[in-house]
């Protein structure tokens, strides 16, 4: 289970991003190249691990949510919500403020609503601080979060609420090492 994530992974070239070590990853940067196959093992693993009853909507954030939501969405058929980075004004639009380990800005949440019941899903969690700001969001808004999950977890990151994960790992300066997964 999970031989293509855990393989893109240990395989990840890591930049620095100030102080921060940054791993280069398909599924986290799109780059060098997606497989079919490992967003595939991803999300029929996805499948396994969250609870998906009685859910209306996939809530993912810009940008490296959107290839992981839509091959999710249309494993499961759930439609599928995009924060943005922008506003769109709409009526109900929520807005927040995103810091991650390297960068931060705003996020626009649009097309969730009180009685909606949603699960959250994203590439990695770091800081924890893009999950928690979509959680203040959707909780703004009156709406129920069935469950959250992430692929990728690098830290011992607190959002305040449970958090799945498909795999944990460390990055150094130099290499990435997987050091637990969910399956
Ligand atoms: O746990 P955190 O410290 O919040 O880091 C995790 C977030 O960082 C990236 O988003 P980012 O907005 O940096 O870049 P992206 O637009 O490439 O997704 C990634 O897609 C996660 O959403
Ligand atoms: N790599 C890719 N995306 C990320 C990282 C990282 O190290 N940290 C937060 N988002």
């Amino acid at each position: 289970m999970l031989e293509r994530l855990i393989h893109s992974l240990e395989t990840s070239p890591i930049m620095k991003r100030g102080e921060y070590n940054y791993f280069i990853n398909p599924i986290t940067d799109g780059v060098p190249l997606l497989e079919p196959a490992l967003l595939r093992e991803i999300g029929c693993a996805m499948v396994r691990n969250l609870d998906l009853k009685d859910v209306d909507k996939i809530v993912v954030c810009e940008a490296m949510g959107i290839h992981i939501g839509v091959a999710f969405s249309m494993m499961t058929d759930i439609p599928l919500v995009v924060v943005r980075k922008r506003p769109y004004g709409l009526p109900g639009e929520v807005a927040v403020h995103q810091a991650t380990g390297y960068s931060k800005g705003e996020l626009y949440l649009n097309g969730v609503a009180a009685g909606d019941r949603v699960v959250i899903i994203d590439d990695v969690c770091s800081t924890g601080g893009t999950l928690r700001a979509l959680v203040d969001a959707i909780e703004q808004t009156g709406a129920e979060i069935a469950d959250i999950c992430v692929v990728i977890s690098r830290g011992d990151e607190d959002i305040g609420r449970p958090l799945k994960t498909l795999v944990k790992i460390e990055v150094s300066e130099t290499q990435v090492r997987v050091v637990d997964t969910c399956l």
